[in-house]
């Protein structure tokens, strides 16, 4: 048997021919959604990410704006250029860039970010709203796994799944995702701390490698028809993506996302969705503050 491909590239063009109507729509009423990406120094994945997300929204009709800054910025220097995003009317939404250079703190940069301007939903108010399980932006890379299962058909309500890696941007919101009422499923979260990772990986209906490490999981750790989601963006030494799966999963797995071409487009195309949906709903509060006034 081989498995089926959780296709994230063909998923994401969907939801972007999607994202184009509602574009559309808002422009029909003078409103253009704008997202703002900050860069800061120069890791070549961080700028092909970049440049990927302007390309994403010229596509839509989202309009972009871009802040690059050095390697040696100070900390009061991205304050600054945040605090600028924050007060530009024409910035919907937008996201930092991470991994910030060491010597600038991810938290306090994140903790900064208007919530209402959050494109990325990892600002400490959204994934505090995540935990509470009240409406707000949504992580892209959790926000996207959810969507490519969920059209491809896997069941999620009552699912075992097995999340490895507990990093803030995937593992940990993903658990919180999974969890919700309308996802109904039981999560398993693992790291570098657990003692029989195979044990947990084998008892699972999904699995989702999001550790960083390339073949980390193999077919002999997986249940047979198992849906794989692979969130490894490793490099190889020839500068190729290796993801967390080993080549042998698809021969015993049901679905498998391939890597590239699988989690990575639909984290791009939910960024999308998340500023697309910000401008929605910037406009519906406009909207019912002008009849409030007009009384
Ligand atoms: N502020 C954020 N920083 C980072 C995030 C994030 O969601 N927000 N996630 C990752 C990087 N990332 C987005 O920023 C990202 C990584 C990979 C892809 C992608 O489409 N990959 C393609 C392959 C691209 C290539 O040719 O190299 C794929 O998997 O098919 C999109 C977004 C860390 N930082």
């Amino acid at each position: 048997m081989t498995a089926q491909k959780l296709d994230g590239k063909a998923c994401a063009a969907a939801i972007k021919d999607e994202l184009k109507a509602r574009v559309a729509e808002l422009a029909e009423h003078g409103v253009t959604p704008g997202l703002g990406t900050v860069l800061v120094g120069d890791d070549p994945g961080s700028q092909i990410y970049v440049n990927g997300k302007h390309r994403d929204c010229a596509q839509v009709g989202i309009a972009s704006l871009r802040v690059d800054l050095p390697a040696d910025t100070t900390r009061e220097q991205l304050r600054e250029e945040i605090q600028k995003l924050n007060a530009d009317a024409t910035c919907t939404g937008y996201i930092v860039q991470l991994p910030l250079p060491k010597h600038l703190d991810e938290h306090e940069a994140l903790g900064l970010i208007d919530p209402a301007k959050d494109a990325d939903g990892l600002a400490l108010a959204s994934l505090g709203k995540l935990v509470l399980m009240q409406p707000g932006p949504l992580p892209c890379t959790p926000r996207g796994i959810v969507e490519l299962l969920r059209r491809n058909g896997v069941e999620l309500a009552g699912a075992e799944v097995c999340v490895v890696g507990r990093g803030t941007t995937v593992g940990r919101p993903l658990g919180l995702l999974l969890t919700r009422r309308s996802e109904n499923a039981t999560v398993t979260l693992c790291h570098t701390g657990t003692k029989e990772l195979a044990a947990h990986t084998r008892n699972a209906d999904i699995v989702v490698g999001a550790a960083g490490v390339p073949g980390l999981i193999t077919a002999d750790m997986i249940k047979q028809g198992a849906a794989l989601v692979d969130v490894g963006i490793t490099r190889n030494a020839e500068g190729r993506q290796v993801g967390d799966f080993a080549d042998d999963v698809w021969e015993k797995a049901g679905w498998v996302t391939p890597n590239p071409g699988g989690v990575g487009p639909m984290t791009r195309a939910m960024l999308l969705e998340n500023v697309v949906e910000a401008a929605e709903q910037q406009f519906a509060l406009a909207q019912s503050g002008a009849r409030y006034a007009r009384g």
